[in-house]
């Protein structure tokens, strides 16, 4: 059966190349690609299945609306994430049951390893902390990803029973430690030239680990959206992280 796939935010940077990657893509329609003033009922119009929705934090809540209340399910990777932001979307989830929702902080499969692998690492070591470098176009900050690693990090830390982090700096201007994410400090580096990169380093008596992922093209992100087009009606619910269609 050929799934009937759309893109919403369709002129963007990520956008316009998951509309070439699904025009390509075999047994997937591109039926509809949407940018800033396309009305969503074009959606319905074109009998959408599924949705990728790639626009901005502002935008996002609104897209999602419209398509869990008529029928569609939905492919993001906007960033802007909140407990408060999820809520609301498991809310639009539990009144369309059957209908499925991924929201991936990152599409690249090594992106998602990089994840894994700090996630393995937390336990390990005394001193964690996240450098995030990105375009000098990015919306927001820090990325998905850096606030995702670091929330998984934190979490296995926790897990383990480690303390948390001390940080012993008593003079420093406002910024210069960078944001904290449930105790791991999360630097953003925005730079013309770059597009999406981190690299979590791992402190302890010795030695540091340093796991770093590299996206250098928006081609590395259209296996992961295929994917996710491909497994999300078998998916109901909300799933957060492409991680979970992966057999990792
Ligand atoms: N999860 C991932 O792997 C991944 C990878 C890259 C980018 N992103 C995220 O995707 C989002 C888009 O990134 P980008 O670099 O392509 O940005 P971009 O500004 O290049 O593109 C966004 C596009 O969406 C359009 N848009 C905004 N509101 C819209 C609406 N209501 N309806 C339709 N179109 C709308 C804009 O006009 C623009 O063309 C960001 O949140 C970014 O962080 C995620
Ligand atoms: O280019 C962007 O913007 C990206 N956003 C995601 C994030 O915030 O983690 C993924 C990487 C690219």
């Amino acid at each position: 059966m050929t799934l009937r796939v759309a893109v919403i935010g369709a002129k963007g940077r990520i956008g316009s190349e998951a509309v070439k990657a699904v025009e390509a893509a075999e047994g997937l329609e591109l039926v509809a690609a949407l940018g800033r003033d396309s009305k969503l009922t074009e959606l319905t119009d074109a009998r959408v299945d599924v949705a990728v929705e790639l626009t901005h934090p502002d935008s996002v809540m609104g897209n999602l609306e419209y398509c869990l209340t008529h029928g569609i399910h939905v492919v993001t990777g906007t960033t802007g994430w909140t407990e408060e932001r999820l809520e609301t979307v498991r809310g639009l989830l539990a009144a369309a049951p059957g209908l499925g929702l991924l929201i991936a902080p990152n599409f690249s499969i090594g992106a998602i390893l990089g994840m894994k692998f700090s996630q393995l690492a937390a336990k390990y070591f005394e001193s964690v902390e996240v450098v995030e470098l990105h375009h000098d176009r990015k919306a927001d900050a820090p990325s998905g990803t850096a606030t995702r690693t670091a929330q998984l990090i934190a979490a296995a830390r926790a897990e383990a029973g480690l303390p948390p982090q001390q940080d012993p700096t008593t003079h420093s201007l406002p910024g210069a430690r960078g944001a904290d994410v449930d105790g791991v400090p999360v630097h953003a580096v925005r730079l013309r030239g770059l597009l999406a990169h981190q690299q979590v380093m791992f402190g302890d008596t010795g030695e540091t680990l340093t796991i770093r992922h590299d996206s250098m093209h928006h081609s590395s992100f259209m296996p992961g959206i295929l994917l996710g087009v491909r497994k999300i009606a078998d998916h109901p619910g909300l799933t957060f992280g492409l991680e979970h269609f992966l057999d990792l």
